[in-house]
């Protein structure tokens, strides 16, 4: 079962590497790991395993940030929706995601972004797509083609960024860090 200590923090270089695709059909090992990533997303947002465990809750994770350069991510969104608060917005353990169109319109959270993988704050506005189209292959190799919007949206390019090296602060405005050009749109 994967904690804090598995993720790597920034500095080790991996974190600045390429990841590689990954073939199918997945070996054993490939499908463990995903499969311990989500696991580990699920326990951070438990109140009692993530005390326990002393994990950050998490709402995605790269494998890379486990010192793995191949390219899939774990997703775990949890609901926004009161009536329905156990049916994540969007789940998943997402091999070769690949963003293959999006919108014009840019998005950012307006609290700015953090990392598992960064000790420490940075802030400043981190400008993303604000629509993505996303295909990815599930761990049967089957691809999938998803329209993702929000949070979600801003979740898998955090999560993608990881598995080309990069971090959310290479996004900030050093001169003006919450400088926004016009029509960029503030999720809260
Ligand atoms: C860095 C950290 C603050 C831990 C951030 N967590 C987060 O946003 N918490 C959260 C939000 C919820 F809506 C529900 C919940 F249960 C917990 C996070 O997991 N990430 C993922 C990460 O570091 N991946 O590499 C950072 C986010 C910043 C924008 C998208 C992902
Ligand atoms: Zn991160």
């Amino acid at each position: 079962m994967l904690t804090m200590k598995d993720i790597i923090r920034e500095g080790n270089p991996t974190l600045r590497e390429v990841a590689a695709e990954v073939e199918f059909p997945l070996s054993d090992a490939e499908k463990k790991i995903g499969n311990d990533m989500l696991e580990f997303l699920a326990n951070s947002q438990d109140p009692e395993k993530a005390e326990e465990l002393e994990l950050r809750g998490g709402v995605g994770l790269a494998a890379p940030q486990i010192d793995v350069k191949k390219r899939m991510i774990a997703v775990l969104v949890p609901s926004m929706d009161p009536e329905n608060p156990d049916v994540p917005e969007f789940s998943g353990v997402l091999y070769n995601p690949k963003i293959v169109s999006h919108s014009v319109q840019d998005a950012c959270l307006g609290d700015g972004e953090g990392c598992l993988s960064v000790d420490r704050d940075v802030p400043g506005y981190v400008v993303r797509h604000a629509r993505i189209t996303l295909s990815y292959q599930d761990e049967t190799g089957e691809t999938h083609k998803v329209r993702l919007k929000n949070y979600p949206a801003i979740v898998v390019q955090h999560e993608i960024d990881h598995l080309n090296g990069v971090m959310f602060y290479d996004h900030i405005n050093s001169k003006n860090p919450f400088e926004l050009k016009d029509g960029v749109l503030i999720l809260d």
